[in-house]
Formats: structure tokens, sequence, C-alpha cells
């Protein structure tokens, strides 16, 4: 009468904070805060259908493989780590055939005493995380890594224009040249399969910077486009910083933005007799706009 469609299971919001020590200089230091879920599928049917247990391999042991083997190898950058677990799981057991890792780290940067970085003392830098998600799948033997930043928190109080738009009997919004632009970035790229095509490929671009390299041309080029260009909208501007990345990265297959629109709407103040209407705004905090893309590169241009 029914049939198991989809499953998988594991542990989420395992949590841990590495501590790398410089070995010439034990107090230099770096930190990795994450947050990894692990879910497996395979041969697991019987678990949900038949009450039979025998295949599970418990999420307690899920959570302490994450945590011994966090401790055992190295966790930078996060998607060296993903692929790590994901091998793992699909070597040690013969019935797992497919993992997800999700790892979310928090952003601690180093912070300056006397005009110098302090080698062990960071600042937490609010919301902002690097993210990964890798996905394995035994039976075709196929990786997907895919990295992001979330909830970096953006502002620009000129510079932001939005005219042009369709107008219909339900428009009441005004065309501006010249409004505040705010979003929170998720922007996520997802590497070629043909760049990483099996776990060694992960581990040969993280010894070779590749994953951290990304990282940062993707955040800086997120900012730069952000602060420097007149936006013409959230859509054209997304679009752009897309291109740039996918022109920076040979190595990247697509890019993805998710950027809500976090409206600031002008007080009027007209009622009171006060003419110049452009300093007062207050924030609204729903609803608000959404605009997603994915941008991908031409079939003459792939890697
Ligand atoms: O950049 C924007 N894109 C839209 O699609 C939109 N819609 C809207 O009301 N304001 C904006 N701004």
């Amino acid at each position: 009468m029914s049939q198991l469609l989809e499953s998988s299971y594991g542990k989420a919001n395992v949590k841990f904070l590495k501590v790398k020590k410089n070995p010439s200089n034990p107090t230099e230091q770096e930190v990795l805060e994450a947050n990894v879920q692990v879910l497996l599928r395979g041969g697991f049917d019987v678990s949900y259908t038949k009450a039979d247990n025998s295949p599970i391999v418990p999420t307690d042991t899920v959570k302490n493989t994450i945590l011994v083997e966090a401790k055992k190898t190295d966790v930078w950058p996060i998607e060296r780590f993903a692929a790590h677990l994901a091998k793992h799981f699909s070597s040690k057991y013969a019935h797992v055939m497919g993992v997800e890792v999700n790892i979310v780290q928090a952003k601690w940067s180093r912070f300056n005493v006397n005009d110098a970085p302090h080698p062990h003392s960071f600042k937490h830098e609010g919301p902002e995380t690097r993210r990964v998600f890798l996905d394995y799948c035994k039976r075709k033997d196929k990786l997907v890594v895919k990295s992001s930043i979330k909830d970096l928190t953006v502002l620009k109080s000129t510079g932001s224009m939005f005219y042009g738009y369709n107008v219909c009997d339900y428009t009441t919004l005004k065309p501006t040249k010249d409004r505040i632009l705010s979003t929170d970035v998720d922007a996520s790229w997802t590497y070629s399969s043909k760049a990483l095509s099996n776990f060694e490929d992960v581990f040969k671009q993280a010894d070779a910077g590749l994953f951290d390299k990304t990282y940062e041309n993707a955040r800086k080029v997120t900012l730069d486009l952000f602060a420097l260009e007149n936006s013409a909208s959230v859509q054209a501007t997304m679009y752009n910083m897309s291109h740039k990345i996918l022109e920076l990265v040979p190595e990247v297959e697509n890019v993805t933005y998710i950027l809500p629109n976090k409206h600031y709407i002008l007080f009027n103040f007209e009622w009171k007799g006060i003419k110049d209407n452009s300093e007062l705004f207050y924030p609204s905090p729903d609803p608000n706009g959404l605009i997603k893309s994915t941008v991908g590169r031409k079939e003459s241009a792939k890697l």
C-alpha cells in the first residue's frame, strides 16, 4: 500500500572549536568553530519499513565520528573536512550509498593590539558564516561541492536606483534614482565536476588554496560591487557579482545569490511642513523583496 520513497538520517548541530598552533611559535594560533551535519543514505530501508535496526549506524556514532575525525585530521578549509567525512562514511560502511555533509563556520577574525594582529585573540564578526554543502553519491561516484557566504549584512545609503519597471493599475511604488539598498547576502558557488571529480581532487585543491581563494574572491566581489556600482536593481547587481566570480574562478560552474531587499522607507514629513524629505527612513521589517538567481557559463565557455 505504501512505500518508502526517500530517506536519510544522521546528526545535526555537532559543534566544535579546533585550535591550530604554529609549531615553531605555539602561542600563534588559528581557530575554527564549526557546526556540522552529516546525513547518510543507502541500505536503511528495513529500519523504516520493518523496524529492523540492524543496518543503522547510530546517530550517536555519527556524532562521535565527526568529533574524533575533527581531532585527527586537518579541518582547514571546511571543504577538505566535508570531503574527509563523506569519504570516511562511504568507505567504512558498505551499505552507505550516499552522504550529505553541511558545515557552517563561524567568523572569528584576529584583531589588532598595539597596531598588530594579536596572535591568539579573535573577534566574532556577528552572524556572517562561511558554509559548505557536499553531497556524495556512491552509485554514480558523483561529488557535488557548493560553498557559500551567508548572513553578510550590508547597506548603502545612496548609489542605488529603481525605475523603469512595469507599471499597471496595481502599482503604487514611485520610481527612484536614490534609495537605500540593504540585504543579508547569501552567495553560493558550485564547483565544476571536472575540477572536483573525486575526493582526492578536493584534498589537492584544498592544499592548493582553491577554496580559500574562491571564498575571498566571492566576498570581495560582493562587497566591492555592492559599494562601487550605481545599482539599477538588486537583480542587475547580483548578476554582475555572479559574472565577476565566474570570470575570476574558472573552477566554479555556477553562482547563486539569494538576496532579501530590506526596505528602508522615507518618512513623509510634508504634513509637518518640512520640505527636505531625504534623510529620515524607517526600516520596514516586512514584507521584504526576495530576489534569487543562478548564473552559469555558456556551453562554449565551460571548463
Ligand atoms: O531592486 C529591486 N528589484 C525589484 O524587483 C523591486 N521591486 C520593488 O518593489 N523594489 C525593487 N527593487
